[in-house]
């Protein structure tokens, strides 16, 4: 499993918080909870159709997983600790 991609696309997403970027999707949406809890609302939506309909299930969870780490840098909080939670669960 790459999990390398976490890593990066969290740099990114912490990049982007503390250097704003022109025409940018994630400086457009963070510093702004409102908006991303509704992103996240909207993602699961998608997710739980996809799922239904069996079309472009990876597209939407990646959807959800993306908006979910935005949340997480918005928050100051760093995404490991879903991991950890993971890994703390296991028999
Ligand atoms: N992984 C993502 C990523 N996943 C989803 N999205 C955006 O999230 C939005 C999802 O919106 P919607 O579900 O309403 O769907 P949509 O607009 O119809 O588009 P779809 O994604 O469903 O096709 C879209 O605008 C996507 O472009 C993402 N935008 C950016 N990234 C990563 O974040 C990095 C920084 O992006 P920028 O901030 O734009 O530079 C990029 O290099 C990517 O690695």
């Amino acid at each position: 499993m790459d999990l390398n991609i976490l890593e990066e696309l969290e740099e990114v997403i912490k990049d982007r918080k503390i250097n704003p970027k022109e025409g940018s999707y994630v400086s457009g949406l963070i510093n702004n909870e409102n908006d991303i809890l509704e992103k996240i609302g909207e993602e699961c939506t998608e997710l739980l159709i996809s799922a239904k309909d069996n079309k472009n299930l990876d597209h939407e969870a990646a959807d959800l997983i993306f908006h979910i780490m935005v949340l997480y840098a918005n928050k100051d909080r760093e995404f490991n600790k879903v991991l950890q939670e993971l890994r703390e669960r296991r028999d």
